[in-house]
């Protein structure tokens, strides 16, 4: 038996005797987790440091921090967001038991990419953890040493077998895909992306997929530029620009092109000196298939800064191309390395029509100081966030659903969205077996009158909470009128009551009055 089947089986088998469902388990794996990241501090940044330069300051900031706080969040929210939601009631089920009750979906895959990997690793989990699931874990291969500390170290503090690590590639990736999961959550690029989708077809397993693209990034000529570009330049080249919301590319108005220059000029030297190479907080392109990838996107364009590059460390400086035309070769595919390319655009308007002629992307930046220009762009666009005036931070936002739209992604998670995710949202009515006489209106044999009363009883989404007390009233005396003259009916011979006792009466529907023309006698 390989390992990859051995760890679903486990899993399986795990999940099946029930123990993932107290909340007081989910609570103990959370904390445990909690614990293996403070605890192996360390070996997770030595595994960053040899994987991508991250620093022993930056690991913390852009990995593991964002986990401590999701563990936290879910912790202390977990009885509130497993607890059944009452859901609204209508005429027809005032006196039943209306709730939501969120369930186990079994057991999830968690595919995993190199670039943050423990954030993008260990964030679904949490989710899959306080939503009751098993999750099969399956780390970044392309992050060696990281994807050996994580399989390692990690079943040492949660349980294995519910959450077991496999590691490997794509053979062991796709050996896991043949199995039935019953949620697969994927975080990669768009062309494994489908890969994954066609796998889980298979098993009519539901996806999330967490996938990247080019996130453009506008800036206004009405806005303080220093700022804009010292948040650009660090949303860009933080990770060495392998961020799946790093901004991709600028639109501006020409006569600020060569301002932005200069101030992402200052900024960079203000964050890696004048030799970002021998800077601790500037990080590498992760292998060097990824290093001749981006070198070869600086072809067709004009550098304006940066260029310098060293294959031995796999090393690009942060670079910016200035006048880049929208045929170049680095406006054809995600750049996710340190290119910054700027394009020149008439207006707001023709910015909203070149980001709307591309794939919807995982984030629209925007600067500028005019509000009214800001909405304006939100509205006429689509991306999976938005965010104005900043960089990367939404997704520091746990009350915000992140996610992708169209070719970036399906699905969001963070906070209790990835709660909700990962769990299945099962509607329950509770009904007693009394008050027959309002099931008559949906019984054989039908007729025009039981009709016109279902219409009103089922169409008449009355929100009760929105009706003062004396409509509520008036509204809950003509339903006992309507229960008991049904009742009545039920014991009467069948027989057509159309023309006799017609009573012309009037309802409330959304705090109007209803000119109903509908002749209780029915049945
Ligand atoms: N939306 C997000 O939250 C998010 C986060 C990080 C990265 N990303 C995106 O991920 C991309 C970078 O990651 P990547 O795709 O290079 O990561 P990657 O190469 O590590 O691949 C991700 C996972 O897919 C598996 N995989 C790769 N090829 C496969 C195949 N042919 N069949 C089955 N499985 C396969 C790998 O084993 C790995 O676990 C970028 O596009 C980036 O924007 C998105
Ligand atoms: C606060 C910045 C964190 C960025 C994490 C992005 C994950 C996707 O690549």
């Amino acid at each position: 038996m390989s390992q990859e089947q051995r760890a679903v089986e486990r899993a399986r088998k795990a999940f099946c005797t029930g123990r993932t469902k107290p909340l007081q388990y989910r609570i103990d794996q959370l904390k445990n987790l909690q614990r293996f990241i403070v605890e192996r501090q360390k070996e997770i940044a030595d595994a960053l440091k040899k994987d991508l330069n991250k620093s022993e300051f930056g690991t913390p900031l852009y990995e593991t921090m964002g986990l401590e706080g999701e563990i936290s969040l879910a912790v202390s929210k977990l009885a509130e967001w497993a607890a059944p939601r009452p859901a609204t009631k209508n005429l027809l089920t005032v006196s039943d038991e209306v709730y939501i009750q969120p369930e186990p979906l079994g057991v999830v895959l968690i595919i995993g990419a190199w670039n943050y990997p423990w954030a993008v690793t260990l964030q679904p989990l949490i989710g899959a953890i306080a939503a009751g699931n098993a999750a099969v874990i399956k780390p970044s291969e392309v992050c060696v040493h990281t994807s050996k500390v994580m399989g390692a170290l990690l079943p040492l503090y949660i349980d294995k077998e519910v959450y077991p690590v496999v590691t490997g590639g794509v053979q062991e990736t796709q050996e896991l895909l043949q199995h039935r999961f019953d949620y697969i959550f994927y975080t990669g690029n768009c062309t494994v992306g489908k890969v994954i989708m066609e796998a889980a077809a298979k098993h009519l397993t539901p996806v999330t997929l967490e996938l990247g693209g080019k996130s453009p990034c506008y800036i206004d000529k009405n806005c303080d530029i220093t700022i804009a570009c010292r948040r650009i330049a660090w949303g860009k080249y933080t990770n060495c620009g392998q961020t799946c919301i790093a901004p991709d590319y600028i639109l501006c108005d020409p006569s600020i092109q060569d301002r932005i220059i200069e101030e992402i000029k200052k900024s960079v030297k203000e964050f890696y000196t004048e030799d970002p190479k021998t800077c601790s907080d500037y990080g590498r392109i992760i292998n060097k298939r990824h290093f001749k990838r981006v070198m070869t996107l600086l072809e067709d364009s004009t550098i304006a800064m940066g260029g310098q590059n060293d294959e031995s460390e796999c090393y690009i400086a942060p670079t910016v191309l200035k006048d880049v035309k929208p045929g170049a070769k680095v406006m054809q595919e995600e750049i996710f390395g340190p290119v910054l390319p700027i394009l020149c655009i008439g207006n707001v308007d023709e910015a909203i029509d070149f980001i709307n002629q591309r794939e919807k992307p995982l984030a629209l930046y925007i600067f500028s100081s005019d509000n009214k220009l800001i909405k304006h762009m939100i509205t006429e666009t689509s991306s999976g966030g938005v965010l104005a005036n900043d960089c990367l931070v939404h997704f520091s936002v746990s009350s915000l659903p992140f996610g992708g739209v169209g070719n970036s992604g399906m699905g969001s998670y963070h906070g209790k969205f990835s709660f909700d995710q990962l769990s299945h949202l099962r509607g329950c009515l509770i009904k007693q077996l009394k008050m027959e006489g309002m099931n008559k209106m949906r019984y054989p044999p039908h007729t025009a009158k039981k009709l016109s009363w279902a219409r009103f009883f089922i169409l008449n989404q009355v929100e009760l909470s929105k009706l003062g007390r004396w409509a509520l009233f008036a509204l809950l005396a003509v339903v006992v009128a309507v229960i008991l003259q049904m009742g009545y009916n039920s014991r009467q011979p069948r027989q057509d009551f159309s023309g006799h006792k017609s009573a012309k009466i009037s309802l409330l529907r959304n705090g109007k009055t209803l000119p109903g023309q509908i002749n209780p006698n029915f049945c």
